[in-house]
């Protein structure tokens, strides 16, 4: 069997390999020559799979997708094709969270303020959503969530409008899939009628896809208005992001919030779960076998958690600083962007940190704010 993977997708030859010869490919360029004689394909989310690229491909059985979006995956034409498609719902989902979490901690130390007592607007949900709601709520902030779609299907948790979650919220954190067409679409739901009913001193932070903003638009307000302050780790046109829009922001990451090890991780390995299934093959390998442990030792004094110090331990799996300064240094070259993915070292999740009570200071102050760490998600 013969199994095309992305250069850049940790884990597929210690999960694939049981299953034929791996050819690895640059997703970007890869094209149908490659892959006509593939079993499986398997791609992110930088290679459009398509008639024009996989045509030719008479034996391909299996397309994976080691993301949480679909739209570079012509659905239609593989149902057509009979070819057997899968992607990995959720496998990111609590690294976006965490990204969105520590993002917005580090914009508050940056301005010189809190984002305790903030208000955050959820539009979207879904997994990565819910993923950074938890986040917030551990936290103790109030979560607005819009999502009319969930809404509409019966969802018990309570919704607001859009309208109403821009009226009332401080912080809008978009979690929406890519989509041009229907009510809910949100290609350019953040036009430019919409970003200019922000109230004054919005936060927007977008790690779900660039387009969800129209990023001349966002030139354009930002350039009046100065009091709404952005987070991309998304852009329009990625990889060559509008050079002009990028000083203007105030963290700038190249498309790397679901970049934790864990999520890399689960990712694959849903698709060998899958391509398992598909070949009614036992799976042999687990997910936690291909975890390196994460060790690191502090004695922290918890009693006096402040915003600042809570910060400081998000520091300790993921300073987003580093890629921020990475970013604006080279995303303006023709392969940067792609090459900062590419280069990225994969951070860890809360989870493969453990807090514990120091023995002598297990006082009442201190387990408030280890429950707080690992309801954020700090294992024990
Ligand atoms: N930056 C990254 O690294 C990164 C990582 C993972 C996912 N993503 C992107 O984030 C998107 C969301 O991921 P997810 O796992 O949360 O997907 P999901 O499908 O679990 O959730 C998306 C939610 O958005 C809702 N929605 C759709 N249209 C809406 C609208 N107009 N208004 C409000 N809500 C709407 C849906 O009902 C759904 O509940 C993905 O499709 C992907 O494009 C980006
Ligand atoms: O849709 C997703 O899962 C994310 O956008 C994902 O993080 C994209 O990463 P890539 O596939 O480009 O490595």
């Amino acid at each position: 069997m013969k199994i095309v993977a992305d250069e850049n997708m940790p884990y597929v030859e210690a999960l694939f390999a049981e299953f034929g010869q791996i050819e690895f490919v640059n997703g970007r360029t890869l094209t149908a020559e490659q892959v006509k004689d593939a079993d499986v394909l398997l791609v992110r989310s930088v290679t459009k799979v398509d008639q024009t690229l996989i045509e030719d491909a008479a034996k391909l059985l299996f397309v994976g997708s080691a993301t949480i979006g679909t739209d570079h995956i012509d659905l239609d034409f593989l149902h057509q094709r009979g070819i057997a498609f899968s992607n990995a719902p959720g496998c990111n989902a609590t690294a976006v969270g965490e990204f969105a979490f520590i993002a917005l901690l580090e914009l508050a130390k940056r301005l010189g303020t809190q984002l305790k007592g903030k208000v955050i607007g959820i539009v979207g949900a879904g997994n990565t959503g819910t993923a950074a709601a938890k986040c917030f709520e551990a936290y103790g902030l109030q979560v607005l969530l819009c999502d009319p779609i969930k809404q509409a299907e019966g969802d018990s948790r309570q919704f607001v409008s859009l309208d109403e979650l821009i009226a009332k919220a401080d912080v809008i954190s978009l979690h929406v899939p890519i989509t041009k067409e229907g009510p809910h679409k949100t290609w350019y739901l953040f036009d430019e009628t919409r970003l200019n009913t922000l109230k004054p001193n919005t936060w927007l932070i977008n790690c779900c896809r660039g387009e969800v903003i129209d990023n001349h638009a966002l030139i354009k307000v930002k350039q009046t208005r100065d009091d709404i302050k952005v987070i991309l780790d998304v852009w329009e046109g990625e990889p060559n992001p509008i050079a002009e829009l990028v000083p203007l922001v105030e963290f700038a990451t190249p498309h790397i919030a679901g970049y934790s090890l864990e999520g890399k991780a689960r990712g694959t390995f849903m698709l060998y779960q899958t391509l398992c299934r598909l070949l009614q093959k036992d799976p042999s390998k687990s997910l936690m076998g291909l975890l390196p442990p994460f060790e690191f030792q502090q004695r922290l004094n918890t009693a006096d958690l402040d915003e600042n110090k809570l910060l400081k331990m998000c520091r300790l799996v993921f300073d987003l600083r580093d890629d921020d300064a990475l970013f604006r240094q080279s995303f303006h070259t023709a392969t940067g962007f792609d090459l900062l993915r590419k280069q990225h070292t994969h951070r860890r999740e809360f989870s493969a940190l453990a807090v514990n009570p120091a023995s002598d200071n297990a006082i009442s102050a201190s387990s408030d704010c280890i429950k707080m760490l690992h309801s954020l998600g700090y294992s024990q």
